[in-house]
């Protein structure tokens, strides 16, 4: 197994490691990581490296503190302590696009204007014909000027990741970006995130052992209280994998079978 993501990794292999692969995206590097809520310590000491232009799936069971290292790494909450940076050695927010678990569409903006909110607020000019492109290939063509409100939830959740996928940014971190699609509306959009992500550093949070075993070069199971990272796994073959590839219905079995281990 080629260990990209690496728990722990030593701090002078970091120093030597390829700064900018994958056409220049950085990747994540997280380093000691303790988050604790009063008397509750979430996680301690958590080490990790995402390479970049790696997709990385990100499982455990609820409550666990996937959402708290996400909102940690996109710089959105702070940690009691340890640091997160990318690994050209610079900050990693301003160059990240994030999606949160609730949609946080603006509901008195339409859903064109949704999408392109980010432009706008940095006072760029919109890019329409991006983003008509990505409003057609989530199915929401004819949807461009409604309301959030007059959306239905899987609706909304494909506006918020048109939002997302219009940032091009090099780093995309997704917190259960596809939960609310059916499972071929969800299909089809992860195939959609995995074309247009492919060069980009991408941390998934997933429920779904299928969609992490679809979408991820490695996946990463965070488990225990104070929660640890288990060893990454790998999945042979590229992303996305066909959902009845032998391998990926063989390490969703092992898969569901680790998360059911740290579940205990
Ligand atoms: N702002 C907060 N104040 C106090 N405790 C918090 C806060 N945010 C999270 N927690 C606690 O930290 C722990 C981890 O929460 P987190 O939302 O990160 O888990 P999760 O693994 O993302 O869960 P889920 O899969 O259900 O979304 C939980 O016990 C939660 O109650």
């Amino acid at each position: 197994m080629v260990a990209l993501v690496r728990p722990r990794m030593d701090a002078a292999a970091a120093a030597t490691r390829d700064q900018t692969p994958n056409g220049g995206n950085p990747g994540i590097r997280v380093r000691d990581l303790t988050l604790r809520f009063g008397a509750q310590t979430v996680f301690e000491n958590l080490s990790f490296e995402i390479s970049g232009g790696e997709f990385v799936a990100l499982l455990g069971s609820s409550g666990v503190g996937k959402s708290s290292l996400l909102k940690i790494i996109a710089g959105l909450a702070d940690a009691t302590a340890g640091s997160v940076i990318g690994t050209d050695g610079l900050p990693i927010p301003g160059r990240i696009a994030y999606m949160g678990q609730q949609d946080l569409l603006y509901p008195w903006l339409t859903v064109m204007q949704n999408v392109t909110l980010g432009a706008r607020l940095r006072r760029e000019p919109v890019d329409r014909p991006w983003a008509e492109h990505l409003l057609e290939r989530v199915g929401l063509s004819t949807r461009q000027k409604a309301l959030p409100a007059a959306l239905s939830g899987g609706m909304r959740q494909r506006a918020a990741i048109a939002r997302t996928l219009y940032e091009r940014q090099p780093i995309v971190l997704m917190d259960e970006p596809f939960s609310a699609l059916d499972a071929i509306t969800r299909a089809m959009v992860q195939d959609l995130a995995a074309e247009l992500l492919a060069d980009r550093t991408v941390l998934l949070i997933t429920h779904d052992p299928l969609e992490a075993c679809r979408l991820g070069h490695h996946l990463m199971v965070l488990s225990g209280h104070p929660a640890r990272l288990g060893e990454p796994f790998t999945v042979p073959g590229q992303p996305p994998r066909a959902p009845d590839d032998p391998a990926v219905l063989t390490s969703q079995g092992h898969l569901l079978r680790l998360l059911v281990e740290a579940s205990r």
